[in-house]
């Protein structure tokens, strides 16, 4: 049994995988490690393997927690890899992209794919026919931007996501919602159509947390699978393991 934890700048999303399923996932705050990996471990003795990939600075305490109970692997600049990687700063990529990609070279093996992962930041990693890695955007998430709006403003408050929203805001809250969510599924939708003129054959996965909101606003065909960077922790894991 794998357990596999990936770091985000918001939360930590883990899963117990048996035989490449998930039999459970969480979402946990990164100050509560340690109390919830108690509890995991609790839930599922038989977890002897974990795979962790981290975008924050300090996880000294993580690893450490994670080293006692479990044979350990790290994402990291040297971990064997299932593409070629052809960006040029590969010891400042986020380790979550390379995770992202090492799931679409396996699952999706000579096919253009671009990976759209919404979370704190907005991510796109594409990699070709090839299975090699090009790289991709970086863009402020969708809680970003509401936040944004709130912190360098005089007057806009802090609006919450909601799901019904309009294109024509008649009120400041909902003129904040429809400029945040229509802008960035017009921004996705934008970004995708320019990727297509450039690859006529193109797949696109959508994860992330905000994955959801999105996935309905979004015109273009998109397989959405919250999942999707989880599963490729836990392909890496097992690549790595038999190496
Ligand atoms: N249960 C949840 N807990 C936290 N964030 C959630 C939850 N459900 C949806 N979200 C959304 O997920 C986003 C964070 O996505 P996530 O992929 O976890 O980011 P990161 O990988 O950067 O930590 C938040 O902006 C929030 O809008
Ligand atoms: C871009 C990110 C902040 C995204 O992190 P997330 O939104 O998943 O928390 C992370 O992948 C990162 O720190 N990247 C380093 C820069 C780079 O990938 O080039």
């Amino acid at each position: 049994m794998n357990l596999i934890i990936d770091i985000g700048n918001s939360a930590v999303k883990s899963a117990v995988f048996q035989d490449a399923k998930i039999l459970r996932s969480y979402v946990f705050p990164f100050e509560n490690f340690s109390e919830n990996f108690q509890k995991i471990k609790k839930d599922y003795p038989q977890i002897a393997f974990s795979m962790l990939s981290s975008v924050i600075k300090d996880t000294f305490e993580i690893e450490k927690i994670l080293k006692r109970e479990t044979k350990l692997f790290v994402l990291g600049e040297n971990t064997r890899l299932p593409f070629k990687n052809n960006y040029a700063s590969p010891q400042t990529l986020g380790k979550d992209r390379l995770a992202l990609v090492a799931a679409g070279s396996l699952k999706y093996q000579n096919i253009n794919l671009l990976i759209i992962d919404a979370g704190t930041c907005i991510t796109f990693d594409f990699k070709n026919d090839k299975n090699e890695y090009l790289g991709g955007a970086i863009s402020p998430g969708l809680q970003m931007r509401l936040k944004a709006l709130h912190n360098f403003t005089a007057k806009l408050p802090l609006v919450k996501l909601e799901e019904n929203i309009t294109l024509i805001g008649d009120s400041t809250k909902n003129s904040i919602l429809s400029g945040v969510l229509n802008g960035v599924a017009a921004e996705l939708d934008g970004i995708i159509d320019r990727y297509k003129a450039d690859y006529k054959y193109l797949t696109i996965i959508l994860t992330g947390g905000d994955s959801q909101i999105l996935s309905k606003r979004v015109k273009n065909g998109i397989f959405a699978n919250p999942n999707f960077l989880l599963e490729g922790l836990n392909y890496i894991l097992e690549f790595n393991k038999t190496q």
